[in-house]
């Protein structure tokens, strides 16, 4: 019996201007339930932005952004893309959890406060019922000792596993990872990487804008290259890196790898 693929994210042909420099020029993207999609490519070629758009950090010019069934944006044809209203971007936006390379954690609020801040405040939970569930999430991210600590006094990987933690405090369909080990010092890169290969194990629809190319290889099921604004070639990551097709890809993987 065949089962039928759940589209969580359709993104088709976004366009995206910073004033006179073009960002996104016809990027499309489809994640299904469960994928593990790393998107790679060199500095500067529209990786961070398309996922922004993703989830409303950035509004596109033009194109088509379908999250779970529900459009976000929708442009016909050439012209500017047309939003949803805001109650319906909110609730489109908690269908995803984002983890920054700069953590993006409050540093005035501990660890387990920074973890129950969203759910009491954007969902209305009650403190009693979050806080055994972000017991529950530092444990599964290893943190169960820093609950009460600062974020200053952790480890950039520790911050960024406190990140993760409260993305999952949420309870998303789909993590977004923008570049998550970039900040970090390489022997904490690992650490990171291996709770995000547990998410993955546990089938956590995620898209990773990444540089880590053994976390491509290895975790992701998919990759794709983007350069120039452009999707330039994506396939099932043992493919693409035993064969790319394109010479911009062969180029930049034979940089990285
Ligand atoms: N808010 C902004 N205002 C103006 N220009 C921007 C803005 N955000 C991004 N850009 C520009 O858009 C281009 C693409 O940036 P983006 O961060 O999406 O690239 P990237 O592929 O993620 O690069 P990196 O791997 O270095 O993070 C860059 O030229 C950047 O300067």
């Amino acid at each position: 019996m065949s089962v039928a693929t759940e589209v969580m994210i359709s993104a088709q042909g976004i366009h995206k201007s910073f004033g006179s420099v073009s960002v996104l020029r016809g990027v499309s993207l489809e994640l299904a339930r469960g994928e593990v999609v790393a998107i790679i490519g060199p500095s500067g070629s529209g990786k961070s932005t398309f996922l922004r758009c993703l989830n409303h950090l950035e509004t596109i010019d033009r194109g088509t952004i379908v999250i779970e069934g529900e459009v976000l944006a929708r442009s016909e044809g050439e012209a500017k893309a047309q939003y949803v209203g805001d109650a319906e971007i909110r609730k489109i936006g908690r269908k995803m959890g984002m983890v920054f390379q700069s953590f993006n954690l409050f540093p005035h609020l501990t660890v387990l406060e920074n973890i129950i801040e969203a759910p009491m405040i954007v969902k209305g939970l009650k403190r009693s019922d979050i806080v055994p569930k972000a017991e529950v999430l530092l444990a599964k991210v290893g943190l169960s000792a820093k609950r009460d600590a600062y974020p200053n006094h952790l480890s950039g990987g520790q911050k960024q596993r406190v990140a993760i933690a409260r993305a999952l405090a949420m309870e998303p369909d789909i993590l977004l990872f923008d570049e998550p080990t970039s900040a970090l010092d390489p022997e904490l890169t690992g650490e990171v990487l291996r709770t995000m290969r547990e998410l993955a194990e546990e089938h956590m629809t995620m898209l990773v804008v990444t540089h880590e190319m053994g976390f491509a290889r290895e975790v992701a099921g998919r990759v794709i290259f983007m350069d120039g604004g452009h999707v330039v070639e994506q396939g099932p990551s043992e493919v693409f890196f035993a064969a790319p097709r394109h010479e911009r890809t062969k180029a930049f993987l034979h940089n990285m790898l």
